[in-house]
């Protein structure tokens, strides 16, 4: 009892406090005023066991990383990389100082997955992203179009757009793996780089990148690592923490890192790149399928005389009467189909 009682105490925010109570006993002000509506936002950039490296006056002078833990009040609530959290406490950023994560803000999208798709856990890996990257190599190792099909539905689910990145185009042309997409109209870049190219011209990818914040996601082999350390020469300097990297380089950790883009051409903002070490591949089994169908502006109008609950791949389903009747191509409607059918299939096949 007298534990959990001294363990408010720590709760309660000093920093809060900017009247003291008179000697005739007025009540503090943390009382009547919205609780910590002093603190500072900040921008959560990586997580390594329960410490949260968020930035905070992003984009001023006073710019700087500070680490933080959750309080109490958040209760069971996670913090995931990318989210803006409200922080109270010591904002120094010096070593070994802890601020305080007490509330966190909506979220505008979320990533999300299951480690595979019999696991009833859902993760989110990141929030609040604009963009998703699916790194792929055109050969060396060889596409998997499954796993970009499923890369695809997590996505669309979490409201965030596709960006196909094709790598090693010295390998071999991205034509053939581009038909797979066509029809779905997904962005794309290709690009040559590493030890391949001396010269690697990152201004195309660059400009999808600019003024956007874009997860990282690629199977091993890919050159995702690569890329990500020539968008971001000063990673070393970027993340900064010795418990991020440890000394030979590699991650200790498998949460997201975020790491901000150099600034290119005309944008306002330089953007961000979220890269993610641990994740390789996308168990679908939270993925609500019927918001698949808002991805495709074009379809989802033709499931108007749909059959109740409708999975858009089954007999009834209007979505072939409306295609017949030329509201829209085809082509579309196999790929919905077969991004719909990727749930049920495994990722290598
Ligand atoms: N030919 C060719 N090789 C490349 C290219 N980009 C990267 N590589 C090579 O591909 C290999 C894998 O690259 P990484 O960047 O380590 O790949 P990764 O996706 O991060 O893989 P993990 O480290 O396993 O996560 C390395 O030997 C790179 O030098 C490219 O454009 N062309
Ligand atoms: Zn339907």
């Amino acid at each position: 009892m007298a534990n959990a009682r001294s363990t408010r105490r720590t709760d309660y925010d000093e920093d809060d406090v900017r009247v003291r109570p008179s000697r005739r006993g007025s009540r503090p002000r943390t009382r009547i005023r919205p609780k910590h509506d002093d603190a500072e936002t900040g921008r959560v950039l990586t997580i390594d066991r329960g410490r949260y490296t968020c930035l905070v006056e992003e984009d001023t002078r006073r710019e700087h990383e500070v680490t933080a833990m959750k309080t109490r009040e958040l209760g069971r609530k996670g913090v995931v990389v990318g989210d803006r959290v409200a922080i109270v406490g010591d904002m120094s950023g010096d070593k070994g100082a802890l601020a305080r994560i007490v509330r966190v803000e909506d979220r505008r999208s979320v990533l999300r997955r299951t480690a595979d798709d019999d696991d009833p856990f859902e993760r989110i890996i990141v929030a609040n992203a604009d963009q998703l990257a699916i790194v792929t190599a055109l050969a060396d190792p060889e596409p998997r179009p499954r796993l970009i099909d499923r890369c695809l539905v997590a996505a669309y689910d979490a409201g965030m757009e596709p960006l196909l990145v094709l790598t090693k185009a010295d390998l071999r042309g991205p034509e053939s793996l581009l038909e797979l997409y066509g029809a779905l109209g997904v962005p794309y870049v290709v690009t040559r780089g590493g030890d391949a190219d001396d010269d690697w011209d990152l201004d195309p990818i660059r400009a999808h990148l600019a003024g956007r914040t874009t997860v990282f996601v690629g199977h091993s082999g890919v050159g995702k690592t690569t890329l990500v350390n020539a968008l971001v020469p000063d990673r070393q300097r970027a993340t900064g923490h010795v418990n991020v990297v440890t000394g030979r380089g590699r991650h200790t950790t498998t949460s997201a890192l975020t790491l901000r883009l150099p600034r290119f051409g005309n944008e306002r903002g330089s953007g961000w790149a979220v890269d993610t070490p641990g994740v390789r591949s996308f168990g679908l089994n939270h993925v609500d399928l019927g918001r698949i169908i808002h991805a495709f502006p074009d379809l989802e109008p033709g499931t108007a005389d749909c059959p109740r609950a409708c999975s858009h791949d089954e007999p009834d389903c209007a979505l072939d009467t409306w295609v017949e009747a030329g509201h829209a191509d085809p082509a579309r409607l196999t790929s919905l189909r077969r991004l719909l059918a990727s749930r049920e299939q495994a990722e290598d096949d």
